[in-house]
């Protein structure tokens, strides 16, 4: 038997979302920008000897006065919240991003996994790793950098995501805590 697990991917605009999920569940790489209104993907993946049944969900861009959608935290297993390693902008959103799942969801934490993406843009860097390590290392978050161009760590990215999602809520049963109770 398999598990579901619902992924959903937030982070600003053009940071390479879709491009990060298109290259994890087709092997493909698009150069051309189309912004994002809102996709669902499926993939189906065995990880540590387990089958899980993804569902990863491609939002639209995020920017501080964006407003949670509810359907990014209601029955949401884990998160992936992208930066681009080249936009200072794109990652000082994270925490912004972050600290509105925790408020909607009413908890303290979220399996999450942060991701620098676009590393094969070095040469216009504009944040170094160990800030990424630092802002996932307070939010108790797993870190990764990666590229879609490039095939970098991109099914690392997704792991990463299980695996965060299996630290808080082993045995393959639980909901996700949005989805036990909801105070109107
Ligand atoms: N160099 C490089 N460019 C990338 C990479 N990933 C995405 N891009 C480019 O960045 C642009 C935006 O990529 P998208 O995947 O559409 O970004 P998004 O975050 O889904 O954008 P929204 O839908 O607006 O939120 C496109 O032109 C991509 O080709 C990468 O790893 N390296």
């Amino acid at each position: 038997m398999s598990a579901k697990r619902r992924i959903a991917v937030l982070g600003s605009r053009s940071v390479g979302k879709s491009s990060l999920i298109i290259q994890y569940c087709t092997n493909e790489f698009v150069e051309s920008y189309y912004p994002t209104i809102e996709s669902t993907f499926a993939k189906t993946v065995n990880f540590k000897n387990t089958d899980y049944d993804c569902e990863i969900i491609d939002t639209a861009g995020q920017d501080e006065f964006s407003i949670l959608n509810s359907k990014h935290a209601i029955g949401i297993h884990g998160y992936v919240l992208v930066y681009s390693v080249s936009s200072r902008n794109s990652f000082d959103m994270i925490q912004i991003v972050y600290d509105k799942i925790i408020d909607f969801c009413g908890v303290t934490n979220i399996p999450c996994v942060i991701v620098g993406s676009k590393v094969d843009l070095e040469q216009s860097r504009q944040v170094k790793p160990e800030e990424g390590q630092k802002l996932a290392r307070s939010n108790d978050a797993a870190w990764v950098e990666t590229s879609a161009k490039n095939n970098i760590n991109v099914a690392r990215v997704f792991e990463t995501c299980l695996s965060e999602i299996e630290k808080r809520t082993p045995n393959n049963q639980a909901e996700p805590p949005a989805s036990r109770c909801i105070i109107m």
